[in-house]
């Protein structure tokens, strides 16, 4: 058994979020935290793919916005690729691989902030997986930009990885 589990990440919230959900993850089996930057493109032999991003301008992030976010901080961003180029650049996917996907963003409602996890969705779907859980969003402070996960979010986030393995089995 083989989880993988692919973020992007401008500021780092997103990061921390995966890595918690990695670590909710590992109790089902063992667990790759890969940024998306240093991704595969073949993914055979993966038995379940967790994808998640921050979302910009109500979607994935793009070339342009990434730009946008690498101008709000002083730090480097902690991805130069965005999931978006990933998913669309992937080889080869295993036939029904069972798959999640999240996103950070702003705590209001998803008719305002948009969230990445649901085009990552679509995108994974049309690639042949198979969805096992709800899109889900972890919120992030509102600012400076870099400011990072609302609290509890981190401890949500691997509730919710520990869920999403429970259910695979
Ligand atoms: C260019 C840009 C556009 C953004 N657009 C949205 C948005 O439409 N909705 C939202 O909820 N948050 C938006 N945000 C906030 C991001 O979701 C937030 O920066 C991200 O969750 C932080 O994750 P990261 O530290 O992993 O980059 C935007 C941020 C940037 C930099």
């Amino acid at each position: 058994m083989r989880i993988l589990v692919v973020f992007e990440s401008m500021f780092g919230a997103t990061e921390e979020i995966a890595e918690a959900i990695g670590k909710g993850l590992a109790g089902a089996a063992p667990v790759e935290v890969v940024n998306v930057d240093k991704a595969p493109r073949d993914l055979t032999g993966v038995d379940l793919l967790v994808v998640g991003g921050p979302t910009h301008v109500h979607a994935m992030s793009r070339a342009a916005t990434r730009k946008s976010a690498a101008e709000q901080s002083e730090q480097p961003t902690h991805s130069q690729t965005g999931v978006r180029e990933w998913l669309d650049s992937l080889e080869s996917v295993p036939a029904g691989l069972p798959a999640a996907t999240f996103d950070t963003r702003l705590e209001k409602p998803r008719v305002l902030t948009g969230a990445a996890s649901l085009g990552e969705a679509k995108r994974l779907r049309r690639r042949g997986c198979r969805l096992v859980r709800p899109a889900e969003s972890f919120f992030v402070e509102t600012s400076p930009a870099d400011a990072g996960p609302k609290p509890g979010e981190v401890e949500r986030a691997e509730a919710w990885g520990a869920a999403l393995g429970r259910s695979l089995s």
